[in-house]
């Protein structure tokens, strides 16, 4: 929780006004009670006017600063809420960013941040997209507890607190003996009946809980077992069983939901109790009536805000496992990788020198004393047997990895297409419009006539409008990573990075599209990672690599014209894609 508020710091000025601004309006609150018990009690023994004018002033006082200074604490209230929250949003994004970004030293965990958590690096298929936007969901919901905490909670708590030290104080003075019932039922409201209601909401929840789990574990067995339970004819078996967990939920979820009014209730009556006690013990210590009045109905106003209490511990016991999965969110992210060093402005080129990448401490080099230089107006591909190094080395060129040793220069400008690129749930249009919200429609189609988009657009019945991703029109691989493709040719960076980007398509049409890309990208710098050579001859330049390190460069005619790995590569791909042409 302590982690969580944290991101309160920077607006606590503002919190602490707010929560003065409640405790004022609350103890104006009481004060209003109190001058108007004394008033009309004062009233009733017909003084002269004159000895009534003061209270008269204090009622109407106490009355306009009461709302006035609500106003004023809802407004900072939620002012200084939403500023936190939005300093919370961001870290916690931050924290994604940087988990999914697995520095060297630091390699990604399953159930890890960036291993399969929400934040992970590749996702494989519907279903998998399907945990991300839950764990999404629930990491927003998370977030937004915040408010709760802070609203619901921590200023309600500071209000209620500072009202009953001040009422209890207040008839410990006027009247011992009738302050100390008063300091008594307001500990009894305050903490023995939230208390109460947290416990109850605790052992409740975790009941909540543990049916709803039974229940989705029934209704995916039902789902996805559909099949097995009607040959064996057990459906209205496990349907039966799915009703009776259900009517428990149902159950169990009322019953959840009447632990709040119950406390309340509980509030309520010891509210009532105190102040009828307050009453009592005033009248035997022989208190006048006023005095009384005053003793009792102040005692009933120092409730109101005492009465929520019970509300906002149950509230509490609600958000701290939140509290937790953020806490650990922000402090489980790898610290922020250095930053490759960005190279001055007049660098225009792309350029590693002496670059060792190691993903844990005493692990194998990734990439092994790589030294390359792209150039501005050159296209170059990298190449090599899985696990040789590619993506890592892909990963520092576009500044995402920095090296464990070593320097990498790079411009700003380097933008790319990694595994990781991701279709978000709008239409096909706003998915590329992403990458430069001013392209023309003539600029769309261009680039995506490129990628070979732009037929299967141009099939669908809304067209550029096509909702795509989850929830949207469900795409094939191929027409997932051509619309990547398109988006990362109409950013036209200065350096376009791409891996594997037709790894998704079949041989005749990742040709095509590799050709369409290249042509497009002409005299731009583009570093493209493929195991498909088929088509290399249009890179200026080539580079093979093996155990991290460069073992081969060249274009293709002379890296084909020798013998060598790539040579090798080059022979097995024709041997598989046409047998009779080795
Ligand atoms: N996040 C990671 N944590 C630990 N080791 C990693 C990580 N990413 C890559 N490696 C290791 O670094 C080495 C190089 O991997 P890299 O992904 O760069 O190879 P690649 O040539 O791109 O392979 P592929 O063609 O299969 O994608 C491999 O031995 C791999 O196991």
């Amino acid at each position: 929780m302590r982690r969580v508020l944290s991101v309160v710091r920077p607006h606590l000025a503002r919190l602490i006004a707010a929560g003065l601004a409640g405790v004022t309006a609350e103890l104006c609150a009481v004060a209003l009670m109190a001058s108007a018990a004394w008033l009309i009690a004062r009233a009733s023994q017909q003084p002269p006017l004159a000895a009534l004018s003061l209270a008269i002033v204090a009622v109407r006082a106490f009355a306009v600063f009461r709302g006035v200074l609500r106003y004023a604490d809802r407004l900072a209230g939620h002012d200084a809420t939403l500023r936190a929250l939005a300093e919370l949003r961001g870290r916690v994004y931050d924290s994604l960013a940087r988990a999914a970004v697995p520095a060297p030293g630091r390699p990604v965990a399953a159930g890890a941040p960036g291993g399969e958590g929400p934040a992970r690096r590749r996702t494989p298929g519907k279903g998998g997209a399907r945990r991300d936007a839950d764990a999404l969901g629930h990491m927003v919901a998370d977030v937004d507890s915040l408010q709760d905490l802070l609203l619901r909670c921590l200023l309600p708590i500071t209000s209620a607190v500072a009202v009953a030290v001040v009422a209890a104080g207040l008839a410990l003075v006027l009247l011992p003996a009738a302050g100390l019932v008063a300091a008594a039922g307001l500990l009894v409201a305050g903490l023995a009946v939230p208390a109460c209601a947290a416990l109850a909401a605790r052992r409740l929840g975790a009941r909540v809980a543990e049916a709803r789990d039974a229940l989705a574990a029934r209704s995916l067995d039902l789902l996805d077992g559909r099949f097995d339970l009607a040959a064996f004819g057990a459906t209205a078996r496990v349907l039966e069983r799915a009703e009776a967990e259900t009517a428990r939920l149902a159950r169990l979820e009322g019953l959840a939901g009447r632990v709040s009014s119950i406390a309340f209730g509980a509030g309520v009556l010891v509210q009532g109790l105190t102040a009828v006690g307050v009453a009592g013990v005033a009248i035997a210590a022989g208190a006048d009536e006023v005095l009384v009045a005053v003793l009792a109905l102040t005692t009933l106003a120092a409730f109101e805000p005492v009465l929520p209490l019970a509300d906002a511990a149950q509230r509490l016991t609600e958000l701290r496992p939140a509290a937790r999965r953020l806490a650990a969110l922000l402090e489980d992210a790898p610290q922020a990788p250095a930053p490759a060093r960005a190279a001055g402005p007049d660098a225009a080129e792309l350029e590693l020198r002496d670059v060792t990448v190691r993903y844990a401490p005493d692990g194998p080099a990734a990439l092994d004393g790589v030294s390359l230089r792209v150039e501005p107006d050159r296209s170059l591909a990298v190449v090599g047997a899985s696990g040789a190094g590619k993506s890592t080395l892909l990963g520092v060129l576009a500044g995402l990895l920095p090296p464990t040793s070593g320097t990498a220069l790079v411009p700003p400008g380097v933008r790319g297409l990694t595994q990781d690129a991701h279709v978000f749930h709008t239409s096909i249009r706003a998915n590329l419009l992403l990458a430069r919200p001013a392209a023309t429609e003539d600029e769309l189609r261009e680039a995506a006539r490129r990628t070979r988009l732009l037929e299967w657009v141009e099939s669908l019945p809304e067209g550029w409008d096509t909702e795509v991703g989850e929830g949207g029109r469900p795409m094939s691989g191929g027409q997932r990573q051509r619309l990547l493709l398109t988006r990362a040719l109409l950013a036209d960076p200065g350096v376009l990075v791409l891996d594997e980007p037709t790894e998704a398509l079949d041989h005749a049409l990742a040709d095509r599209v590799l050709a369409g890309v290249l042509a497009a990208r002409r005299g731009r710098a583009t570093v493209l990672v493929t195991h498909r050579l088929t088509g290399l001859d249009a890179v200026d330049e080539i580079i093979v690599m093996d155990e991290g390190r460069i073992v081969q460069r060249g274009t293709h005619a002379g890296l084909t014209g020798i013998p060598g790995p790539y040579r090798d590569l080059w022979d097995t791909e024709r041997l598989v894609s046409s047998p009779a042409a080795a």
